[in-house]
């Protein structure tokens, strides 16, 4: 399977999601002119980290997100990995992502499990209880979501399932946009598996972040990078490859469980 994906590096404007909801229908028109297959948007891409104001701008079981992206998954005939957004739920609110089919439908929900205490995400926002693993053309892949990078059992276990593609919305600030980098680089090599990962760009009262949205081949290998502004990154991948780098170094063969 051969995909062309495109990641909207966007700056979101602070707790505005009609702003958020028209800037993106124009970055969908850009990525469809693209004949981009599958579109990949960031964390929380509708209020940004305007979390003491989730009460007012949380999105009600995500419904008029969910209608937006169907509507614009069908119109423009590619798959959607919706970023994440604030979804109100009976219980608090979440962090939630959306994969949609170029049909229209709801593939996949996943809320993002590891909560970042330095961005007070567990102070407002209550961790999911969702397995990360979708499918889309009868591939397997994997959703997460930004901190949840630092974790490589979780993104382990998705791999271990046979999820080929890792899909990782971000907000990441420029601090530590060298963690984002390696991190990514090693979740590819150590997975042997693609990485599609979105970040944000711009900043707001408390944070830079820092763009540099990345597709990273089985072998770590950048296929493309994006640069610290907004832009809409392309890149193709082409998921038999991994074939060959697993047989290259066969270490899905060579690990010893029982010892880990
Ligand atoms: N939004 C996030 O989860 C940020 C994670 C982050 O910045 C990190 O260093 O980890």
């Amino acid at each position: 399977m051969k995909w062309k994906i495109g990641c909207i590096q966007m700056n979101i404007a602070f707790g505005n999601p009609n702003n958020n909801f028209s800037a993106v229908e124009q970055w969908f028109e850009k990525a469809a002119k693209e004949q981009c297959s599958i579109v990949v948007l960031p964390e929380l891409w509708t209020t940004g980290y305007d979390l003491t104001r989730l009460d007012e701008i949380a999105h009600d079981e995500g419904k008029d997100v969910l209608q937006l992206l169907k509507e614009q998954a069908k119109k423009h005939q590619f798959h959607i990995v919706g970023g994440s957004i604030a979804k109100k739920v009976n219980s608090g609110v979440t962090n939630t992502m959306y994969i949609i089919d170029k049909e229209g439908k709801l593939v996949h929900e996943y809320s993002k499990l590891h909560l970042f205490q330095l961005m007070d995400e567990h102070l407002y926002l209550q961790a999911g209880e969702d397995e990360p693993i979708f499918t889309l053309d009868g591939e397997k892949a994997g959703s997460f979501i930004c901190y949840d990078i630092r974790f490589p059992e979780w993104l382990r276990k998705s791999v271990m399932s046979g999820a080929k593609a890792l899909f990782v919305v971000a907000e990441w600030p420029t601090p530590r946009v060298e963690h984002w980098r390696i991190l990514l680089q090693a979740r590819a090599i150590e997975n042997q598996c693609y990485i599609i990962a979105c970040n944000r760009t711009g900043s707001d009262a408390n944070n830079e972040f820092a763009g540099h949205s990345m597709i990273i081949d089985p072998w770590g290998t950048i296929i493309s990078e994006g640069g610290s502004g907004e832009e809409l990154l392309i890149g193709e991948i082409d998921l038999h490859e991994i074939d060959e780098i697993r047989s290259r170094i066969p270490i899905f063969d060579d690990r010893r469980p029982k010892k880990y």
